[in-house]
């Protein structure tokens, strides 16, 4: 399978950078979020207040269970690394980069956001022990991890591209 996902915590850049290198690498896109607003017609808080959690991350492995594209980039959602299954099917079929973002900076884009259902419910300091527990599965399911910091979008997409170039070479000289 060749398909990229984007992983990391919210507000990483996932949707920023996926959507870009959908146009540089001339591939399919899916947002996992507006996947699952679509089909639901709900917003993220909508689900997550009117059928809990648990049912968001339901719908979150039933979309990569069900896709059936094989050749395109995936943005997912900040906890999609929570359940193993998922890890196990990324991992499976395609490249996983892990976008890797300075907490301040994550907590900079993300505070007033008014989409991100955990960040409403939660206090800075919550989120900060959110990010740092999260971390090691980024780092375990991912094939490379992407250092941001001081990186516009146009160069994490840029470099991005010359990842997947690279690790694809890499995997056809096997
Ligand atoms: N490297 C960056 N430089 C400048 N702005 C960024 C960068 N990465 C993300 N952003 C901005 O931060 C916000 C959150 O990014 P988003 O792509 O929605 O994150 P995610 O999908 O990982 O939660 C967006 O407004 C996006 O344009
Ligand atoms: O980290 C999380 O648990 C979540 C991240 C969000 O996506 P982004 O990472 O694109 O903000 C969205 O899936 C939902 O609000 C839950
Ligand atoms: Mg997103």
């Amino acid at each position: 399978m060749n398909r990229i996902y984007l992983i990391g915590f919210m507000g990483c850049g996932k949707s920023a950078i996926g959507r870009r290198l959908s146009f540089l690498l001339k591939m399919p896109y899916y947002d996992m979020d507006k996947e699952i607003v679509r089909q639901m017609g709900m917003t993220i808080p909508e689900i997550f207040e009117q059928h809990g959690e648990r049912y968001f991350r339901d719908l979150e492995t039933q979309f990569l269970q069900n896709l059936e594209q094989d050749h395109c980039i995936i943005s997912t959602g900040g906890g999609v690394t929570m359940r193993k299954e998922n890890q196990r099917i990324m991992r499976r079929t395609g490249l996983v980069l892990f976008l890797d973002a300075p907490f301040r900076e994550i907590w900079r884009r993300i505070h007033k956001d008014p989409n991100r259902p955990i960040v409403r419910r939660s206090t800075r300091e919550e989120i900060e022990a959110l990010h740092k527990s999260r971390y090691r599965d980024y780092k375990r399911t991912a094939h490379i991890t992407i250092r941001t910091e001081h990186r516009s979008l146009k160069q994490i997409t840029q470099y991005a591209a010359f990842q997947v170039r690279r690790l694809k070479t890499e995997r056809n000289n096997v």
